[in-house]
């Protein structure tokens, strides 16, 4: 048995407010550039809220796709070992790519990602992510847009899940381990 308890660390109106300020920043870079339109790629499951919330606050012509890998499992330990379970539907070939991440941990998953999809040659690629997690970084990757910088612990809620829950969280938790894990 995990005894566990889940403590509030980012609240769902923090979420909010910070969601609208990098839809703001996404936008301008974007109409800076002159892009005329954005493919969004979301990494299922856990960007799928971000995502959502993230399109509604854009005023830009957007597609959306998404993509699953498989990583972490029901497990709160990265396997290192990333296969494509879903592949994106839509020829990314010269455009602009966002791609759209819940978290960023070790990096393994991120960097897998973004290397895969530089192969199929967008016209550029940047790389928006809700949470960086510093503790446990294994491999160094560049992130265009952070949501929140935290330092440590296992994180659940919108979209973040501990062995399939709590994805449906509207703020940020973090698993307070307190029992012996078996
Ligand atoms: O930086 P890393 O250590 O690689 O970890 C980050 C990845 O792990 C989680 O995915 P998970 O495998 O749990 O899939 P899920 O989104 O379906 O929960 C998370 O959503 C990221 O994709
Ligand atoms: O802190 C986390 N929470 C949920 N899923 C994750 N995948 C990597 N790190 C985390
Ligand atoms: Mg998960």
């Amino acid at each position: 048995m995990v005894d566990y308890t889940l403590k509030e660390i980012i609240s769902a109106k923090d979420i909010q407010n910070r969601v609208k300020e990098l839809a703001r920043d996404i936008e301008e870079d974007y109409r800076n550039r002159e892009v005329s339109e954005v493919i969004f790629v979301g990494i299922l499951k856990g960007a799928f809220i971000f995502l959502a919330d993230l399109l509604r606050n854009l005023n830009l012509p957007a597609k959306v796709d998404f993509m699953r890998i498989s990583t972490y499992g029901l497990n709160t330990v990265s396997s290192e070992e990333i296969k494509i379970t879903k592949d994106i539907e839509l020829d990314i070939r010269d455009k602009h790519v966002l791609l759209v991440e819940d978290i960023v941990d070790t990096g393994y998953s991120l960097k897998w990602v973004v290397d895969y999809l530089l192969t199929k040659k967008p016209a550029s690629l940047k790389v928006c992510v809700f949470i960086d997690k510093k503790e446990r970084r294994r491999c160094a990757v560049e992130v265009d847009y952070v949501g929140f910088t935290v330092e440590q612990g296992f994180l659940v809620g919108y979209g973040l899940d501990y062995s399939e829950k709590y994805r449906h969280l509207p703020g940020i938790y973090e698993v307070c381990f307190s029992g012996v894990r078996t």
